[in-house]
């Protein structure tokens, strides 16, 4: 099975497109976690409470760039897939091609991946060309500083944002999507017309406060796609002296956004 075809049964079984962010940051480790990967600790808690309502676990791969975080990933990622949860990396890769080769490798491990088209085609065929692999090209991204070039007219007509999503689309063999910010719902809606067969990874709802409306009206192409949170549902429970409670909180979180994201489905 490929990465989407997966994930459109995932999406079936569990009436979700949530996308749950694994982004465990050290500094917002709850105190009662005393473990020896406090990583690995906190997202198998966070698996457990949170994966009837996963379509999809995205670690970032920015919260495991140690020697302890690639064991706290990998044991997280081998956990995942046990609870039938497909594992999308969010590491924005994008290097010469030479060097691009070694960083798919990390496809054996994980079913997809978000990659930076800066460096232009070469460096992302690695990626693209990963039999079943999912591959998510940025094209507008959620933060404040994405106009900075993505929103520049390149050509005559187009915005880059545009371009990129064009050209991502003429890669597409079954296992492109893209990378577009819930913060631009008005960007969504374009880059959606320009390509309307392509999946979104749809960052931004939650802590950022992005449109979730937008997010699945937009992200969604034949019914698939994924709005991702992460601190959204990760820490939903802090304030939480035990941890029962805190983990229920993660649970609950990514409930209240399948059923908020459901009623725009
Ligand atoms: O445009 C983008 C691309 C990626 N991200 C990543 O998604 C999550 C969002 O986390 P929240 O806590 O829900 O804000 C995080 O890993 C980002 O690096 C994005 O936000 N925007």
């Amino acid at each position: 099975m490929t990465f989407f075809e997966d994930l459109a049964a995932r999406i079936d079984a569990t009436d979700s497109v949530v996308s749950v962010g694994l982004d465990p940051d050290l500094d917002r480790l709850p105190d009662f976690l005393d473990a020896d990967l406090p990583r690995w600790a906190f997202n198998r808690r966070v698996i457990d409470a949170t994966h009837e309502h996963a379509a999809c676990y995205k670690p970032n791969a920015a919260f495991y760039e140690d020697p302890d975080g690639w064991r706290a990933l990998r044991e997280t990622v081998a956990y995942a897939h046990g609870k039938g949860v497909p594992v999308l990396l969010d590491a924005k890769r994008g290097d010469i091609g030479n060097t691009a080769r070694q960083y798919a490798k990390v496809l054996d491990d994980v079913d997809a991946i978000t990659v930076n088209p800066y460096l232009g085609e070469d460096a992302l065929r690695p990626f693209l060309d990963r039999e079943g692999a999912g591959v998510f090209v940025l094209a507008r991204t959620s933060n404040p500083g994405a106009r900075d070039f993505q929103n520049l007219t390149v050509g005559n007509d187009k915005t880059l944002y545009e371009y990129v999503a064009q050209r991502a689309a003429e890669w597409d063999d079954g296992n492109v999507g893209l990378v577009v910010g819930a913060t631009a719902p008005e960007e969504l809606e374009e880059v959606r017309e320009l390509v309307p067969d392509l999946p979104f990874l749809v960052p931004g709802v939650g802590a950022q406060g992005g449109d979730a409306e937008a997010a699945v009206e937009h992200g969604l192409a034949d019914g698939i796609g994924l709005v991702n949170s992460s601190r959204g549902i990760l820490f939903a429970g802090e304030g939480a002296d035990e941890e029962g409670a805190y983990f229920r909180a993660a649970g609950d979180a990514a409930k209240r956004l399948k059923t908020r994201l459901n009623e725009y489905r």
